[in-house]
């Protein structure tokens, strides 16, 4: 059918095309049924809403579908119902426990980025491979398709390095100190990153409370040639595009499946041109990788996979067994990375952590001997050089580069749990410190979060203070105590662990 476009203030998330009732009984269109809309030589795809607020002859196109493509007022289009896609019967094939082929797996991303899938079959895809998950040769294949279905960057510069971490632990805003840290020391690092995943801060959600994250490829290339790095959000760019969608359906599952876990980070990194990758796996216990024998296999991945996409891949097995550092959650754990900034110091567990990695990378970009790499990356830390190029992106990503820890707003609404007794912290559980910070509000609420005061191996008496959440509202915060109380996340020494009774 031919309809007029009508153009409908509506974002939901969802690539909806809204129908006239009668019509769409007319035309055997029902509500979710796929649609093609074709406007000249474009082509895009949306799930059927029905609705009487649309007169006869047009079609509702929700904010969403026109970021697809710029229709526009009034414009006549063309409507015609489209059939189940071939991908799902493959997405099917990997939920049955089968191998998938080259073009199967090209066919499913492409799919994917066209958006003839729809969320639903998009998270049954997500789930499949989180229990069959994927051989080598089917990561290689949905990598390459992944980086091949989006832009590139080409920055006329070498070597280009890289650092990810696969995340899981809370607190992780290392990346933040080790990306200025390598870029003081001359090297290019064009980092993106993703939003949180299973954590409650995201490399990205964290950068983005004190500068801009979503840019162009083209600005991006401008920010990099100018002061030698980025800390940008992945998802704002068309690389890699699957990336960011199937990214939405393991945010809401909180799962990550290794398969697309390294298809994904890597896709990112073979279309922004990285040579050198260094990639972190913290391990431990409540993060993604548990032993260090699952983390030594995954290592194992990645430098294969590096190696079938032409980049020297190196790994750092990291300990991910309690937070990095003491804050969960984005402006708390903005704050802390950028005092460390300030002042070249801060808590062990992220200066070692940064410093560490930082050294790889300098070794690994070859300016600093094997062995020095750690000892180059602390002075440049602790002499503010770091400091100055964390300023010189902040700029350049439209921040206030004389911005102060302090200045930034954190959730006013607190509640501080203190120890019940006394005697040694033996474990901080991460997943429950995670759910906490998430029931506040964190990653969407940019002040919500957990500062922490004590970590495992400190001594506490009872009454101490152990840690504090903030939310930016009541009804959160009520949440997240809810939440805390139950899952106990800080055991002490000499604590009662259960209380069991009329068994
Ligand atoms: O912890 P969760 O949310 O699962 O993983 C997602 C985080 O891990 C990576 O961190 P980085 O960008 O390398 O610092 C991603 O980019 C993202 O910020
Ligand atoms: N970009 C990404 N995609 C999937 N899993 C990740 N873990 C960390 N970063 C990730």
């Amino acid at each position: 059918m031919k309809a007029k476009v009508r153009i409908l203030d509506i974002y939901s998330g969802r690539y909806s095309v809204f129908i006239n009732e009668k019509e769409a009984r007319e035309a055997k269109l029902h509500p979710d049924d796929l649609v093609r809309l074709e406007a000249g030589k474009k082509t895009v795809y949306g799930s059927v809403v029905i609705s009487s607020l649309i007169d006869e002859g047009e079609i509702g196109i929700s904010r969403d579908i026109l970021q697809l493509h710029n229709f526009s007022e009034g414009e006549v289009i063309t409507v015609l119902p489209s059939g189940t896609p071939e991908s799902v019967r493959y997405i099917k094939k990997k939920m049955n426990g089968e191998k998938l082929r080259k073009v199967e797996i090209e066919a499913i991303v492409r799919d994917i980025v066209d958006r003839k899938l729809r969320d639903i079959e998009i998270s049954s895809f997500v789930t499949a491979l989180e229990i069959n998950g994927l051989d080598m040769d089917e990561i290689a294949a949905l990598t390459i398709a992944m980086a091949e279905t989006g832009d590139m960057l080409d920055i006329d510069r070498k070597p280009i390095m890289d650092v990810h971490s696969i995340g899981g632990v809370p607190g992780n805003k290392t990346n933040i100190l080790v990306v200025p840290i390598v870029a003081a020391a001359g090297l290019t690092i064009p980092k993106t990153s993703s939003r949180a995943i299973t954590s409650a801060a995201g490399t990205a959600d964290v950068v983005e409370v004190f500068a801009d994250v979503s840019f162009s490829l083209d600005e991006i290339k401008r920010i990099v040639e100018k002061v030698g790095a980025c800390l940008v959000w992945g998802g704002a760019l068309n690389l890699a595009p699957a990336d960011d969608i199937t990214i939405k359906a393991e945010r809401a599952l909180s799962i990550d499946p290794t398969g697309l876990m390294l298809a994904s980070i890597m896709s990112k990194k073979y279309a922004m041109g990285s040579q050198y990758v260094l990639i972190d796996i913290p391990t431990g216990k409540g993060v993604k990788v548990e032993s260090v024998d699952q983390a030594r296999a995954l290592a194992r991945d990645f430098i294969e996979l590096g190696k079938r996409l032409g980049q020297y891949v190196e790994v750092a097995i990291t300990y991910g067994g309690q937070p990095i550092g003491h804050t969960v959650g984005p402006a708390l754990e903005a704050r802390e990375a950028l005092s460390a900034l300030m002042t070249g110091t801060g808590p062990g567990s992220l200066i070692e952590k940064a410093t560490g990695l930082a050294g790889v990378l300098l070794e690994m970009g070859g300016v600093a001997p094997t062995g020095m790499g750690k000892k180059m990356a602390k002075e440049i830390l602790e002499s503010g050089k770091a400091w100055e190029k964390m300023k010189e992106i902040i700029e350049e990503q439209g921040g206030d580069p004389n911005i102060k820890p302090d200045d930034i707003p954190v959730g006013d609404k607190t509640y501080t749990f203190t120890a019940s007794t006394s005697g040694y912290v033996t474990s901080i559980d991460n997943r429950a410190i995670t759910g906490i910070a998430r029931a506040a509000g964190a990653p969407e609420d940019k002040g919500a979060g957990i500062e922490l005061y004590v970590k495992v191996g400190e001594k506490v008496k009872e009454g101490d203070p152990l840690f504090t959440i903030h939310a930016e509202s009541e009804a959160r915060l009520d949440q997240a105590i809810v939440f805390a109380r139950r899952t106990e996340p800080i055991r002490i020494e000499g604590m009662v662990l259960q209380r069991i009774g009329n068994i």
